[in-house]
Formats: structure tokens, C-alpha cells, sequence
């Protein structure tokens, strides 16, 4: 290890680290010092080091002849994240995204000129104000959610949440809306979000971007070539099925206003091929489908948990809004204790816990260390928000903390340079949707504690066994297996509030619905860009 390089675990030939590179849940294993000894062996190392446990704010990982930096506080996100963005704002290079998307999906591809013209097009939309053009959609879509609610088991939660994530985003940016959640554009999105999970689970696959001599192994005996073949063929098809139908909306006359309208009419001013426009859609289709309903998931099932939480933001919902109405998005600017619930929602178990790699793009320096061109960086957004230097007892979900300061931190700890939407990542590659999501989260958030008690369901309950607030699943983002829970309205008149405003929902969504569509084979796309 060369001497001005940041610390980390001492490192075997060839290998470097990758002996003790994390195969699943790897944020896990980049908690801070005090919590990480618990869980293995590669921060203990760190904990050891000479210059003292702080070291372990940002170290470095051998990942064969590559460095892997994983940041772990604020601060160095914002002095090297966010300060040095033009430096820090490359993505890895990646064989399988390179399969899968073609080099084209504008959330994993290298930092160019392709990606700064897509980013350009992205801000016409996402921007605070052009997200507000979409509130009525995800207005009549989160009735839609509480109606589906009413009319099922607490069992079909999660069919529910995704159907209206899903839902919202392709119709924001398609212009088609899913009004059921098993409709055969649903069942496609979402076969391609789980292979896409599987192929891009950080430490899944042998590092073939480092020893790249893996990828002679033929196909039959490497999995990752095979998966990654396999999400190239089930993204595509969805991808190119749905920026058709917006083609065909074009020629017929039939525009709804939807983003990739706008894309089309300017794509030669844009400088866009077609290639890049069916790949931009899938980026935000798949940005924006799994994070927020994995997000309201995980917040049924804190709540569920912790009771407690759910009794305080039931009674400030019943004395802000009352029994008359439902909430409205001005609503949550008068709900402190449900904007905590939100924060401490994304710091407990948030949706990204290592976000998505960046890499640097040149050569850096920070505080003293070199950090190399083509370096990968994670950003350990698990540690950072369960580091118990900062938050006060972190692994419990206490939305207080948030009342007690805008941070949540313990009293005395410096938070001059925090902020509270570090889940959705830093510098010029933060989140675009992360106000779109915003506004999804604050309606749903306030809609759900409004309309429903949430609660274990009737085994659980019987056999007084305690919920379990870690069966997640494995993949890149971290989302809670499905849980069977007890739903309840929390009155007649709501239900009765619900179901009118879901009727009179009906002439907006007339807009987004163009009936079920049978899915060409990805030869066909293939073939329309050739
Ligand atoms: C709870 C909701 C969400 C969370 C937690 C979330 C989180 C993230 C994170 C951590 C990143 C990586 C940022 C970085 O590299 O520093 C990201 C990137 C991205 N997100 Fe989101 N996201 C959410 C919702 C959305 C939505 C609704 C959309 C679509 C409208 C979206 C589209 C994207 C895209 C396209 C990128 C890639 C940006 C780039 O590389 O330039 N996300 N998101």
C-alpha cells in the first residue's frame, strides 16, 4: 500500500481486500468503529489502525488492483462529495451495467457528454417546480393506494405500494398509468427491477471489472454473464415497449404531456438517439418504482414495531387535520411530528444504504491522502445514520430525535455540515427525483396515518411473538421481505372520504389510461434502433 494512500486493511497479494470483500448486505460491514466490531472482521482492521478509530471516516479497500474508498461521515460527504463533485462524480466502470444497458442508462453510465446532456433533459422536469406539474397524478394515484387498501388484506400491502410507485412514474414519465397491479406491463417492470437488483448487488459477483481475465470463463459456468444477458433482455423489452406506446401517443395525436413527449420533440435538440431516449425512461421508471414504495414499507413496518410512534403521529394527524378531509401536500408544512417520522424513516433503514457507486474522474486529494483516478467511492449512507457518535442509541426508530434538533443528533455534536437528504446521494449525481419523491413520501406518509391503524397480524399477535424488523431483502436496495399485518380504517366517515375522492379521481386518470398492450420481444426494439 503506497504511503499517501487513505488507510485500510492490510492486504494479500493479487486479492488485495477481496477476501474479505462483503458478498451480501455489505453495509453492514462498513458500519462505524463502535457498532462495527460486532459485526466482522474487515472494520475491526480499521479499528486498529495507528493514526486512531477516526481514520475509519473515509478508508480504502484493495478490490484487486483497484481502490474502493466507502466514506462514512458527513462531513467527508461534504467536503469530498459534494465540495469536489467535479472531481467525484464518475461512475465505476462496470461490465454488467455495460451489458445490461449498453453503456446508455443514465444512472450508472461514466461521467460524458451523453450523460450531461441526459442529466440537462432531466432537469426540465424534476426540478422543484416542474415536479409540482405532476402533483395531480400522484394526488388521485395515493387515493387510489388508500382505496386498495380499504378493499383488501393487510397481506397485498406490498402489491399495493408498488402498484402506485410504479404507477406514479410511468405516468410522469411515460404517460401511462397501471390501474391494477397485475396487469402485464406490472408483472414486466417488475421481473426486470428483480434481476436488476440481482445483478447489481454490491459484492454479489466476482469483481470481473477488476480481474477482467474472469470474463474468458464461458457463460455456462459464470452466472454473472448469464444474468447480466438476462437483465439486458428483460429491461429492454419494457423500456422499449413503453417509449413506443409514447411514439405511437405522438403519431396518433393522442399526447398526454408526459416527460418522454418532451424528450421526443426535443431529442435533436438534445442530441439524443433513440438508443439513449428508451434508456433514459428506464432509468427514472426504475429510479423512481422500487425506492418509494420500499421507503413506505419500511415505514408500515417501524410503525408496526413501535407502536408508540404510531399512537403520536396518529394524534397530531387527528388535531392538525381532523375527521372531514384528507390530508393535502400543504398539510405536512404543520406536521412536525410526521416530518420526523419521514426523516427518521430514511436514517433508520434507508432505501439506498450505499447509494450507487461514484468514482473518481481524476486524481484528488483529501486531507493529506491521494485518492487515485478511477478509485470507486461508497457512500456508506447505513453508517453514517447508525453511527452511535452521533445519533443516541441509533438502532432504535425514535422520530423524536428530529423534534430535538432539524438533524437529529445527540446535544453537543457539530452538525454544521449536515444535511437531511443524504439517502438521496451527492454532488452533480444526486438524485434527480428526489423532489418528485419527496412529494410522494409527505402524501402517503400523511394519507396512510390518516386513514389506517397499522398493526401485527392476528397470528402474531396470538402467539406474541415480536415482529421483525430485519427480514429484508438481499439486493442493492434495501427493502423489507413482504410481512402479513393487520389493516384497519380508522373510521366510517374516512371511508367514505376515500371512496368518493377515489371516484372523482376517475377523469384524471382517463388521461393515463390507454388499456393493456401485448409486449413485443426485445428483437423487435433491437431491430427499431439498427
Ligand atoms: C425514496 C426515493 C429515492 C431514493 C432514496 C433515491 C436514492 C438515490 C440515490 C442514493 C442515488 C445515487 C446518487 C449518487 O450517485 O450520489 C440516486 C440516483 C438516481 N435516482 Fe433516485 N432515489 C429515489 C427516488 C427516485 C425517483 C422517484 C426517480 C425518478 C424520477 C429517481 C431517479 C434517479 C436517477 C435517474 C438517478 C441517477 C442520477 C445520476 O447518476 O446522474 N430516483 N437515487
Amino acid at each position: 500500500r503506497a504511503p499517501l494512500l487513505p488507510p485500510g486493511p492490510p492486504t494479500i497479494p493479487f486479492l488485495g481486500n477481496l477476501n474479505i470483500f462483503p458478498k451480501e448486505f455489505a453495509f453492514f460491514k462498513y458500519l462505524p468503529v463502535q457498532t462495527a466490531a460486532r459485526f466482522n472482521s474487515l472494520t475491526k482492521f480499521v479499528v486498529g489502525l495507528p493514526n486512531g478509530p477516526k481514520t475509519a471516516l473515509y478508508f480504502k479497500l484493495k478490490i484487486g488492483p483497484d481502490n474502493a474508498i466507502v466514506v462514512s461521515s458527513m462531513k467527508v460527504v461534504k467536503e469530498l462529495m459534494d465540495q469536489q463533485s467535479n472531481i467525484t462524480c464518475d461512475r465505476p466502470k462496470s461490465y454488467m451495467a455495460d451489458v445490461v444497458h449498453e453503456e446508455s442508462n443514465a444512472a450508472l453510465m461514466r461521467y460524458n457528454d451523453a450523460w450531461r446532456r441526459l442529466r440537462k433533459t432531466m432537469h426540465a422536469i424534476l426540478t422543484p417546480a416542474g415536479t409540482m406539474e405532476h402533483l395531480p397524478i400522484q394526488e388521485a394515484e395515493a387515493t387510489q393506494l388508500m382505496y386498495d387498501i380499504l378493499h383488501s388484506s393487510g397481506n397485498d400491502l406490498c402489491t399495493h405500494l408498488r402498484r402506485y410507485s410504479t404507477s406514479v412514474i410511468s405516468s410522469v414519465v411515460f404517460g401511462k398509468r397501471f390501474p391494477r397491479g397485475d396487469c402485464p406491463e406490472m408483472d414486466a417492470i417488475f421481473e426486470s427491477l428483480e434481476v436488476l437488483e440481482a445483478v447489481f448487488e454490491v459484492g454479489a459477483h466476482p469483481p470481473v471489472d477488476q480481474l477482467p481475465f474472469l470474463n474468458y470463463i464461458p457463460d455456462r459456468w459464470a452466472r454473472w454473464k448469464r444474468l447480466a444477458k438476462l437483465g439486458h433482455q428483460v429491461a429492454g423489452r419494457i423500456y422499449f415497449h413503453l417509449l413506443g406506446l409514447v411514439e405511437e401517443q405522438i403519431r396518433s395525436g393522442r399526447e398526454n404531456g408526459c416527460y418522454i413527449e418532451t424528450v421526443i420533440k426535443k431529442q435533436e435538440e438534445y442530441g439524443l438517439s433513440r438508443k439513449l431516449v428508451g434508456y433514459l425512461g428506464g432509468a427514472l421508471l426504475d429510479g423512481g418504482a422500487h425506492t418509494t414504495s420500499a421507503f413506505l414499507l419500511s415505514m408500515v413496518l417501524c410503525l408496526i414495531a413501535f407502536p408508540e410512534v404510531q399512537k403520536k403521529a396518529h394524534e397530531e394527524i387527528d388535531r392538525v387535520i381532523g375527521q372531514d378531509r384528507a390530508p393535502r401536500l400543504e398539510d405536512i408544512a404543520s406536521l412536525p411530528y410526521c416530518q420526523a417520522l419521514l426523516n427518521e424513516t430514511h436514517r433508520f433503514r434507508p432505501v439506498a444504504p450505499l447509494g450507487i457507486p461514484h468514482a473518481m474522474l481524476t486524481d484528488g486529494l483529501y486531507r493529506g491522502y491521494v485518492l487515485p483516478k478511477g478509485s470507486i467511492v461508497f457512500i456508506n449512507a447505513w453508517g453514517i445514520y447508525h453511527d452511535p457518535d452521533v445519533y443516541e442509541d441509533p438502532e432504535t426508530f425514535n422520530p423524536d430525535r428530529y423534534l430535538q434538533n432539524e438533524f437529529g443528533a445527540k446535544p453537543g455534536v457539530d452538525t454544521s455540515h449536515f444535511r437531511n437528504n443524504i439517502v438521496f446521494g451527492s454532488g452533480r449525481r444526486i438524485c434527480p427525483g428526489q423532489h418528485l419523491a419527496n412529494t410522494s413520501l409527505a402524501l402517503n406518509v400523511m394519507n396512510l396515518l390518516w386513514a389506517f391503524e397499522f398493526s401485527p397480524d392476528e397470528m402474531i399477535q396470538k402467539k406474541g411473538t415480536k415482529f421483525d424488523i430485519w427480514n429484508y431483502r438481499k439486493g442493492g436496495f434495501y427493502v423489507p421481505a413482504p410481512f402479513p399485518c393487520s389493516i384497519k380504517p380508522r373510521s366510517a366517515a374516512k371511508v367514505s372520504i376515500i371512496e368518493e375522492q377515489f371516484s372523482s379521481a376517475s377523469s384524471l386518470f382517463e388521461k393515463f389510461e390507454s388499456g393493456d398492450s401485448e409486449i413485443k420481444d426485445l428483437d423487435d426494439h433491437e431491430r427499431m434502433w439498427m
